[in-house]
């Protein structure tokens, strides 16, 4: 995942059909059949590819290799991945993918509801001719435990993020994080993000800069993967990713605070 992660729906348009291009809708099967998606997508629903394993909020090993390959995706297979959410569905599907080794991954910029302003749409569900996929876990993985992540509250040039809403912030988060809502850099009128300058400029707002070590968490660890993702676009080289997120925080008995970041 580099920073070509995001395209544009024109370069959708382009692509989606060229060999070794698979275009995967997250959305629930009922949208994707009922709705339409963009022609040739395969339709892999959040709740496909969501918990089970044991860690964290990742599916079995086995299953998101089963997964993928019924639906024609390879291990080199270049994967466009889009919900009608603004990108935070398929997000989570990039870095599971990412977490599984994958590497040849982008976000659509925008949604299915923008897609469908200005592109052909279609109802057909693509004939899929079932492939083997085979996991090949990455050497390095933004992955950080629950231990790791007391010590960031701790240390100097890192900074944890909590990416949830400003209500649940207040209501509790981890000492020391601040709160950067993951939404605050999409833009609503074109459901895709802001410009570059202005996304950047968000996060500089908190703290967040190229030469910080940045480690995000949300609840479940949805949230933060749009914001991943974001900063894999932005090119921003140090930046963690807390897969057991606020739900295992809570379990293990850690510390929380209250109240507002100071930052509004
Ligand atoms: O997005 S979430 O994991 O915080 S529910």
């Amino acid at each position: 995942m580099d920073e070509d992660v995001i395209v544009s729906a024109e370069w959708v348009d382009v692509h989606r059909g060229d060999p070794g291009v698979v275009v995967v809708d997250v959305r629930d099967a009922w949208e994707y059949d009922g709705i339409g998606h963009v022609p040739g997508a395969v339709n892999v629903p959040f709740d496909t590819f969501r918990g089970g394993g044991e860690e964290g909020m990742l599916p079995p090993e086995d299953e998101w290799a089963a997964l993928l390959g019924e639906h024609g995706i390879g291990a080199d297979t270049t994967i466009v991945a889009y919900d009608d959410t603004h990108g935070v569905f398929a997000a989570r599907f990039l870095v599971t993918a990412l977490l599984y080794g994958h590497d040849d991954l982008h976000l659509l910029d925008g949604d299915y509801s923008a897609w469908m302003q200005g592109h052909e749409t279609s109802t057909a569900t693509p004939d899929v001719e079932a492939v083997e996929y085979a996991v090949t876990r990455p050497a390095e993985s933004p992955l950080v435990t629950i231990d790791e992540v007391a010590a960031a509250t701790e240390a100097e040039d890192t900074i944890v993020v909590d990416t949830r809403e400003p209500e649940e912030y207040a209501e509790g988060h981890i000492p020391g994080a601040v709160n950067l809502d993951w939404k605050e850099v999409v833009d609503e009128e074109t459901r895709g993000l802001k410009a570059r300058a202005d996304v950047e400029g968000i996060f500089a707002g908190k703290g967040i800069t190229p030469e910080t070590h940045v480690v995000l968490y949300c609840n479940t660890a949805r949230r933060i993967s749009h914001t991943f993702v974001v900063l894999r676009w932005l090119g921003y080289p140090d930046v963690s990713f807390y897969e057991g997120s606020l739900t295992e925080w809570k379990d293990a008995g850690r510390p929380l605070e209250a109240g507002a970041d100071s930052d509004g």
